[in-house]
């Protein structure tokens, strides 16, 4: 394996037609790193995925592997795999010929292909069901499957889109960490798509935030979601508000503010919402202008001093945990 795998986009551009999907990006995945790029729907999200697996063709700019531009490259010869959504299995496949697939396709003798799948399906915790077919799997077993048989080619980078949103959310918190110890095991980069928050700060190291074709933010997970830089990042992470000062607007972390009596903060608002949520309760309250700010207090102080619909609640932060934003 190339020692210095990193992953570069440079001004990557996808145009369909009039439409800009991806607009000139420029990011350097670190060899090694699990990346999630995240961001709402019909952000680029997976345009960008697509493209630096060759499923899709590049508009403008490159996309550089391991010092290799390989943005013409066809997929197979990047050093990148995919792993679908869908998880794409033959059904008509076993699990080790479908996990097998490429090596064929590239003329391997069977003997070392069933070798390498089944190292594959041990390194998935696959191998008791080799020679079953997919349809005699449950989906978080088809979904090994799939990652198996992406990982068969000794990629560099794997690429999943979407990877856990076909399971249930049982599953996908299970997938998600078994997710993290393979890329932890094989030492390569993964990419990972999601439009799932919780899902990103769970897994990335790193976290790419998209918003309208364009990258918002990129860093450190911890970073992205205690700095966020626009009010755009602060309210897609959640956990925050986004307040409209006259000094600017600044975020302040839903959990990092007390409620107090009326006039006992640094603003009232009047309670239009309260929701239960096990170990908090999240009271929010329109503020001046409009603005409706949420304060998550612990369910054991709400009992202490519960609030009602319409009741008129101060609401007060320390000035550290106030956030300036860019925009
Ligand atoms: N084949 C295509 N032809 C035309 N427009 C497309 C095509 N694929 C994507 N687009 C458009 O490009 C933009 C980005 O799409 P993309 O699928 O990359 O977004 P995404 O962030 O992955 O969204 P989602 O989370 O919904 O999958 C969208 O406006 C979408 O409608």
């Amino acid at each position: 394996m190339t020692r210095h795998a990193d992953l570069e986009l440079v001004a990557l551009t996808k145009r369909y037609g009039g439409t800009v999907a991806v607009d000139a990006i420029a990011h350097r995945f670190k060899a090694g790193v699990y990346a999630c790029l995240l961001g709402p729907s019909g952000c680029g999200k997976s345009s960008t995925l697509r493209m630096i697996a060759g499923h899709e063709t590049v508009s403008d700019g490159s996309i550089v592997l391991a010092g290799r531009d390989v943005s013409h490259l066809p997929p197979a010869r990047r050093g990148t795999a995919m792993m679908f959504q869908n998880y794409a299995l033959f059904p008509h496949l076993s699990v080790r010929d479908n996990v097998s697939f490429s090596l064929r396709m590239a003329g391997i003798e069977k003997p070392t292909r069933d070798k390498r799948a089944d190292e594959m399906l041990e390194l998935v915790e696959m191998t008791a069901l080799t020679d079953r077919k997919p349809d005699q799997l449950s989906g978080g077993q088809q979904q090994r499957v799939a990652l198996a048989r992406a990982l068969i080619t000794r990629p560099q980078v794997l690429l999943l889109d979407e990877p856990l949103s076909a399971l249930d959310p049982f599953l996908r918190i299970r997938m998600r960490a078994e997710l993290k110890r393979l890329q932890r095991e094989l030492g390569i980069s993964f990419i990972h798509v999601t439009h799932g928050q919780d899902e990103a700060l769970a897994l990335a190291d790193e976290i790419i935030v998209m918003n309208d074709a364009r990258i918002e933010q990129a860093g450190p997970a911890r970073d992205v979601f205690n700095r966020p830089k626009t009010a755009f990042v602060a309210r897609f992470m959640g956990g925050h508000n986004v307040l409209n000062l006259p000094q600017g607007n600044i975020a302040l972390r839903t959990d990092e503010m007390t409620v107090t009596a009326a006039q006992a903060g640094r603003i009232d608002g009047r309670v239009i919402g309260i929701e239960y949520q096990g170990t908090h309760v999240a009271l929010t309250a329109e503020v001046a202008g409009g603005q409706d700010v949420t304060a998550l207090m612990l369910d054991t102080d709400f009992l202490q001093t519960p609030k009602d619909l319409g009741e008129v609640i101060g609401l007060d932060w320390e000035d550290r945990v106030a956030h300036p934003l860019s925009a």
